[in-house]
């Protein structure tokens, strides 16, 4: 099963012999709310819900814990650093993360790290203690260091500000007027080296162009491309079709997140839904520990946008079942909306969308016949497949909603009886939203590749584009992400000509080339509920070694009276692949475009070398941000 711990709730409720109820009340027309209302019940009857929001961790030695930071002091005289920090480790472990204790502890090892040349550990150390009880008579020692490390890993904007606070933090140091006159020259010294530095850099660096929609924006999707228009198909529902001839590097869409959040635990990502920057060393959220932000800034905005709420209770949100990370973003995307409207605004909205009849072509387009990406109701009405949903699976969405609401209610959250009932079902729409449109189509999420190795990558957020889910999918996509794959604001651009009438398409995962047709179509069934019907799949095009390529032109060819100036082209590329590297595939762009465009007029498909030059356009066209070089 897809789903972590699927079997939490049921394998309880078997036990008890109460699963056949839940199956004839599930199978009953019932109403979002009303199939809340009852799981709830069932899981309040049957004592499955928490009492407390008691995390149970037991702090091994509080009292010792200060002797073991002693010890390590005293090794880090000797300058025995690496001893220091292990014993720093074991003085961290005795004492609470909110205590003094251990705001001093993760100090002193961030010191020790320094020494060792371990500066990203250091970072991250320095800004922990930062985070916590550090005394703030100290504070000014954390963030001359965090500058220092900074500015030898290349981070000089960040340095610069680590020097700033270190300077307004001074006037609270324990230590003689001459001594502290010293520290502030050298620090000011220091300051002024990054700003020299950054002067320089912004004088070499190059203007990164910004992309423009084709035609401009459209008049009613905003997102997308005045060249285009929404159209309904009986096997695809709504689908994105070019009412112009749109060409490989016209930009179709530009699409911002309605709700974002990180993916991961081992890679540093700002929780701010309007941030999203990867980086590392960044602030911990000083109460729950568990979630970073480049600064302040983004932590009082994302405070701001329900974190406040979110904080006590995220570390039993992290423990649900399911995917944690999505009903982590159900929440965030719940509390949103609730500090935005009130509570009494979000249930009447959310109700009276369960209650009127969608019509499946208007849905998300607000009372002026606008669909935009920052509107609740867009999102919320994005398509969850709900109504392809087997019954467990709709019944484990609604025990992990009652479990999320419990929580919040748990750590204080007021809400009348009259309003669970809605609150909950629209938890659970959420969840199918999100587990369709976010985790199951991922491929457009900010990714970072690995090790300079483009295939290798790791998927860092989740992300809910409204406006790119209208895109349905094809094994052989017309458009594809561009620009910076790090980035949460997402540009979609073609890879192949796209004439007038056609559909744009992009991949949901799967590529004729790179899977056979079975396994591809599988892959639609099993995880989007859907039978693929591409050209590659109706067409049952073979995958990549089986591809006709050069040596059989003639018989592909579309066009006899253009066989030889197709011929002489195909020849041109083969030189051209052999002779520039890919990493400066981009600076080719126009030539490769043409090519393209050659072939698809003259060529039969699948002809290896159009796919060659395919996946050539789609490289070329996003930067890769790598694990090992992240920059700021
Ligand atoms: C993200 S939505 C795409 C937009 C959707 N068609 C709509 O009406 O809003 C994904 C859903 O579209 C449909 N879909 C996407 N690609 C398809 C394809 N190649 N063949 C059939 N259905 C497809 C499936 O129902 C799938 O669950």
């Amino acid at each position: 099963m897809e789903y972590d711990d699927f079997f939490h709730y049921t394998s309880r409720l078997l036990m008890a012999d109460v699963m056949d109820d839940v199956k004839v009340e599930f199978s009953k027309p019932k109403s979002a709310k009303q199939r809340f209302m009852f799981t709830r019940a069932l899981l309040l009857k049957h004592k499955m819900l928490a009492s407390t929001l008691d995390m149970g961790i037991q702090y091994d030695h509080p009292a010792t814990s200060k002797s073991l930071r002693q010890s390590g002091n005293a090794l880090f005289k000797a300058e025995l650093y690496e001893e220091a920090a292990d014993m720093y480790t074991k003085s961290l472990r005795g004492s609470k993360p909110s205590s003094e204790c251990y705001a001093l502890a993760m100090a002193n090892r961030s010191a020790a790290h320094f020494h060792m040349g371990k500066y990203e550990q250091c970072l991250t150390g320095a800004r922990c203690a930062m985070g916590a009880n550090y005394p703030s008579k100290l504070a000014y020692k954390l963030y001359e260091r965090a500058g220092r490390a900074e500015r030898i890993l290349g981070f000089v904007e960040r340095a610069k500000e680590s020097y700033a606070v270190c300077l307004t933090r001074l006037d609270k140091a324990d230590m003689s007027a001459e001594n502290k006159r010293k520290f502030r020259a050298a620090v000011e010294i220091a300051a002024t080296e990054c700003e020299q530095l950054l002067t320089e850099q912004k004088r070499t660096m190059e203007t990164p162009s910004v992309e423009h929609l084709v035609g401009g924006r459209n008049e009613n999707i905003p997102a997308l491309s005045a060249f285009v228009e929404l159209k309904m198909s009986e096997d695809m529902g709504r689908g994105v079709y070019a009412t112009r001839d749109i060409y490989p590097g016209d930009v179709v869409a530009i699409d911002e997140p309605y709700i974002c959040g990180p993916f991961r635990d081992d890679i540093e990502v700002c929780h701010y839904n309007g941030c999203l920057k990867l980086g590392f060393a960044l602030f911990r959220c000083p109460k729950c520990q568990l979630v970073y932000y480049c600064n302040e800034d983004c932590m009082n905005k994302d405070y701001k946008d329900g974190h406040n709420l979110a904080c006590p209770i995220i570390y039993f949100i992290k423990l649900t079942p399911g995917f944690p990370r999505m009903n982590e973003l159900a929440m965030k995307w719940f509390l949103k909306d609730y500090l935005k409207m009130g509570l009494k605004k979000y249930c009447l909205i959310v109700d009276n969308f369960s209650e009127s009849k969608i019509d499946p072509m208007t849905r998300g387009f607000d009372e002026i016949g606008q669909y935009k990406s920052d509107n609740f109701l867009t999102a919320y009405s994005l398509d969850n497949s709900e109504n392809k949903l087997p019954m467990e699976i709709l019944f484990f969405f609604n025990c992990i909603a009652v479990d999320m609401l419990h929580y919040l209610i748990l750590s204080g959250f007021k809400i009348p009886e009259r309003y669970i009932g809605s609150v909950g079902a629209s938890l659970v729409r959420i969840l199918t939203v999100l587990d369709l449109n976010c985790r199951k189509l991922n491929i457009n999420a900010p990714t970072v590749s690995f090790r300079r190795d483009r295939r290798l990558t790791l998927r860092i957020a989740l992300t809910l584009y409204p406006t790119i889910s209208l895109f349905n999918h094809s094994c052989d996509a017309n458009i594809k992400r561009s620009g910076e794959i790090t980035d949460r604001i997402r540009v979609m651009k073609a890879v192949q000509p796209i004439p007038k009438g056609t559909q744009l398409c992009c991949t949901y995962g799967m590529i004729y080339n790179g899977h056979d047709k079975e396994s591809r179509q599988e892959v639609c069934n099993d995880r989007f509920n859907f039978k693929c019907n591409c050209q590659p799949c109706i067409k049952n095009w073979p995958t990549f070694n089986l591809i006709p390529n050069h040596h059989s032109i003639l018989k592909y060819i579309l066009n006899p009276s253009m066989a030889d100036i197709v011929s002489s082209e195909c020849k041109k590329f083969m030189e051209f692949t052999k002779s520039v590297e890919p990493k400066d595939h981009c600076q080719h762009l126009n030539y490769l475009y043409s090519f393209i465009k050659l072939l698809y007029a003259n060529v039969e498909r699948p002809f290896a070398l159009y796919e060659d030059c395919l996946e050539m356009i789609g490289n070329a066209h996003s930067i890769s941000t790598y694990l090992i070089s992240i920059c700021e």
